[in-house]
Parts: structure tokens; C-alpha cells; sequence
């Protein structure tokens, strides 16, 4: 059978411009790598189409030639999901139209490749918020966001990107557009839709835009650092926090001691919130109605301080102040990478076993392995745990993550035995897809397969990602790099 591929090149490039399919080894690469370094792919060709029209055409065209197509949005993934392995790269970066603004029905349209942090500002220039919230917020697409059902830092309050979506619009695998853009808070005219697509990580479809919901402005927001005797205190701080403020506790992050060590030796301008040593500390935010979010979070941890639950606490004094704080927390995932290699489990269990989980995981990783260092941390409030490992001082990166798998099975264990996930905010991609059939209900797992089935046949979209279905075309299964994960 004839190479389909250079044939297909040459009609895109008609089609989208020859600009816009990109083939030099230089331009192919930031797409081909993640941002870890855990795999390189390869790819025919990167392209950018403009709109969903020709999103639609580059998907029938890849259709009709049999050839996988692998969406990508920001890039910024964490668990080598926009990785290819053969095939085309699908850029949404230059659909970032925001295309309607409804601030009475408090919606927002908006195109796939709108970076986050620009979402953000037009729901702020509406008079409202949208609450999503990342670290990478200033590069990732809201997209992928939506692909990956991304979580963050305001999931406490504002629940997971699908909370935050009301309609949606999806090429399919035959290239046929789903017009889902629906600004409704009731809709149950059948099964719904937008929610296999959210969180499917560019395997059933590829979501080119969505309606977004809106949330109303706090009018005042106030940040804490706090210092705990153990993980135990964080988790009683936490519930007594969420019993008495409700629905103004907008984030509670948890940071273990080695997290601020590390934080104050590698993160740039990084000043010691605290004065002396704590078992754990906790970031925590509050906003209000009202101009009253700073007394109220002085008073909840004057409670708390008094009753003995906190050791000790700050209040920040300015906006300034507050990001500074919340500075400390956001560069936990850069400055891991300076501390060597590192194994991440990316699991959630239940708010109330988040304590027990990290006192049963640490001590079963540090019998496995004297040495290692536990860096566990993230969002206690909503249950999910960014339970990761540094090397040990001295040993060599290559012996460590040959341990990954041996440390999956520790790990993954306790979290499946405590009915948690183990895939629970940055996706399945590559990197867990093997670990999903261990622990996945075989049921869920006939059930996903089937849908993706049912909605990509012939296994083009993002293939060998989250489940595997037969043969992926593209030799996916050859391609991963690390024997890990
Ligand atoms: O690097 C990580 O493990 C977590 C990254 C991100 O989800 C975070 O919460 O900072
Ligand atoms: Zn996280």
C-alpha cells in the first residue's frame, strides 16, 4: 500500500496554508517532548489549523488516510497524554477567540486554545470570576484543560474544570463537529454529552470550544500560612476551617516540611514565612461577600492557635503579601526538578483518610527505600495528594527510577485499598495507562473501551492513551521510552 502521508501533507498544506504544517525537525520539536523529559515522540508533521472548520477537515483528511492524530493545546501536561508517537500533532494554539460574553447568563464562550490566564481576564473584565486555577495558567489552554478535567487549587470550592463547563463543541473522529454549545444550567434532553468528552484526554474527540460558567467576584480574599504539628493537625485545621467558613474556604494546600525546605533553597526571592520548624504547614485562603475575608481568617486561626490545633500562622498584610505566600506553594512542582530525579503519584483518597494516607504511604516508601525523600503535597482539601519521591542524596537518577515501578505498586496499593484514585487530577495518558486495568473496576474498563469504540473506530484519536484498544496505529506501544510508569 502506497506511504498515504505525503499526499495527505501536500492537501493540508493546500488546504491551511504551508505555514501552517509544520515539518522542520526545529519546529516539530517543542511538540514532540514533554515537560518532564520522560518521553520524545515523533511526529509527520505539527498542524495549526485556524478554526473549526479546519480542525474538522485536518481530522476527516487523517480519516480517510488512516493516519492518528494527537491534539495539543499548552503542552504542559504531566503525564505524556499530547505525547505523539507517529502520525499528525493537532495545535489549538490559534483557535483563542473568545467568541461571546453573556455576563447576565454569567457565561463565557470561549475557543480551545485560549490560554488560561486569558480566560481569567475576560471573566474579570465581565465583572466575574473564573476559578480555575494553575500553576501554569500562563501557558496552558483551556483545551487541555478541559481534555484532562484539570483540577488545581480552587477545586475545594469551585469543584474540577467539568464543574465549570456548560456546553461544549468537539470534532469527532470522522471529522463531523458536535454542536454542544449550549449556555444552559438545565438541560436533560438525553445522555449528556460534554462530559465523556472532559477529561478524555483527546481520545474520544477534540473539544475546539466551550461555554464556560462563571462564578461571582469575592470582594475581599485573604491568605495564610500556618505551621502544624503533623499531617494529623492539617487535616483537623482543615475540617474545622470548612465547618465554620463553608463555602469562603477557597483553597486549603498542604506542604510537607522537606516541600519548604526545598521551596527556600531553589525558588527565586523565597522568604521563610515562619519563624522555628513545623511537623507540616498549610496554605490556606478565604474569600468574602464582603471586605471582611482578612478578620475572618484572623479570627478562624486565633481559634484555632488558641485551641492548640495550629503552632503558628500568618496572615498576609497585602495582596503582595498574599502572592508571595501563594508563591511558595506554586514553585513545590519546579523546584522538585532541582533536587534530582523524581517519581510522582498523582492520587487522591478521602478528605478524612488524606492524614492516614500520607503517614502509611511515607513509611512504606521510606522501609523500601532508607533514604528517600517523601515530597507530598497539594490539595488535603479536596483529597488529592501529589504523593512524590526525590532521590535519595547520592544515589544515581537511572537506579532511582528503576525503582518506579516497585514504588507504584507501594504507592497505588494503599491508595486502591483506601478507595482512592490513582489517576486523580493530571490524567492517565501514558504514564498510568498500564497501572488503570490493575485497579479500574473491569466493568469501568469494558465501559471505556467500548466508548472508545464506538466513538474512534478506527483508533486515530491520541492513540495508545488512557486505554489501550488492540493495535495502536503509530507503534505507540514500542515508542514509550521509560520502562516505568
Ligand atoms: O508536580 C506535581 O506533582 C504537581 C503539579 C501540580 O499539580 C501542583 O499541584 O503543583
Ligand atoms: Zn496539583
Amino acid at each position: 500500500m502506497p506511504d498515504p502521508a505525503p499526499a495527505l501533507l501536500d492537501a493540508l498544506a493546500a488546504r491551511l496554508g504551508s505555514a501552517h504544517v509544520l515539518r522542520a525537525p526545529d519546529d516539530m520539536a517543542p511538540h514532540l517532548a514533554e515537560t518532564r523529559g520522560l518521553y520524545r515522540g515523533r511526529a509527520l508533521a505539527v498542524v495549526r489549523p485556524a478554526d473549526t472548520a479546519e480542525v474538522a477537515a485536518v481530522v476527516r483528511a487523517c480519516a480517510e488516510a488512516g493516519v492518528p492524530v494527537v491534539a495539543q493545546g499548552g503542552n504542559t501536561g504531566l503525564v505524556g497524554g499530547g505525547v505523539p508517537f507517529g502520525g499528525l500533532v493537532l495545535s489549538l494554539a490559534r483557535l483563542d477567540r473568545v467568541r461571546a460574553v453573556d455576563p447576565a447568563n454569567a457565561t463565557l464562550t470561549v475557543e480551545a486554545g485560549c490560554i488560561l490566564a486569558r480566560v481569567q481576564e475576560a471573566a474579570e473584565a465581565a465583572g466575574l470570576l473564573f476559578p480555575l486555577s494553575l500553576a501554569s495558567e500562563g501557558s496552558c489552554r483551556i483545551g487541555g484543560n478541559l481534555s484532562t478535567n484539570a483540577g488545581g487549587t480552587a477545586v475545594l470550592a469551585y469543584g474540577n474544570a467539568r464543574d465549570l463547563v456548560l456546553g461544549l463543541e468537539v470534532v469527532l473522529a470522522d471529522g463531523r463537529v458536535w454542536n454542544g454549545l449550549k449556555a444552559l444550567r438545565k438541560d436533560n434532553a438525553g445522555y449528556d454529552l460534554k462530559h465523556l468528552f472532559i477529561g478524555s484526554e483527546g481520545t474520544l474527540g477534540i473539544i475546539t470550544a466551550a461555554v464556560l460558567k462563571l462564578h461571582p467576584r469575592p470582594a475581599s480574599t485573604a491568605t495564610a500560612f500556618v505551621g502544624l504539628a503533623s499531617a494529623q493537625a492539617a487535616l483537623a485545621l482543615f475540617t474545622r476551617l470548612r465547618d465554620r467558613a463553608g463555602g469562603r474556604l477557597t483553597a486549603f494546600e498542604y506542604i510537607p516540611p522537606f516541600g519548604l525546605d526545598i521551596v527556600l533553597r531553589h525558588a527565586p526571592g523565597a522568604v521563610r514565612p515562619l519563624d522555628g520548624d513545623h511537623g507540616a504547614y498549610a496554605l490556606v485562603e478565604v474569600s468574602a461577600e464582603t471586605p471582611e475575608a482578612g478578620p475572618a481568617l484572623e479570627a478562624l486561626l486565633g481559634d484555632a492557635l488558641e485551641d492548640g490545633l495550629a503552632e503558628d500562622a500568618v496572615v498576609a498584610r497585602s495582596a503582595a503579601q498574599g502572592r508571595a505566600l501563594w508563591r511558595l506553594r506554586e514553585s513545590l512542582s519546579d523546584v522538585q526538578r532541582r533536587e534530582g530525579a523524581s517519581i510522582k503519584h498523582d492520587v487522591s483518597v478521602p478528605v478524612s483518610r488524606t492524614a492516614a494516607f500520607l503517614e502509611r504511604a511515607t513509611a512504606a516508601c521510606e522501609a523500601e527505600l532508607p533514604g528517600v525523600r517523601v515530597c507530598a503535597f497539594g490539595h488535603l482539601g479536596d483529597g488529592n495528594i501529589h504523593f512524590n519521591l526525590s532521590q535519595p542524596v547520592g544515589m544515581e537518577a537511572a537506579a532511582f527510577l528503576a525503582l518506579w515501578p516497585r514504588f507504584n505498586r507501594i504507592v497505588h496499593d494503599i491508595v486502591h485499598a483506601m478507595n482512592g484514585s490513582i489517576a486523580a487530577e493530571h490524567g492517565v495518558g501514558l504514564i498510568k495507562r498500564d497501572e488503570l486495568p490493575r485497579y479500574a473496576d473491569p466493568v469501568a474498563l469494558d465501559l471505556m473501551r467500548r466508548l472508545k469504540q464506538a466513538l474512534d473506530p478506527q483508533g486515530l484519536l491520541n492513540p495508545g492513551k488512557v486505554v489501550a484498544v488492540g493495535e495502536a496505529p503509530g507503534g505507540v506501544d514500542a515508542a514509550v521510552g521509560p520502562s516505568f510508569g
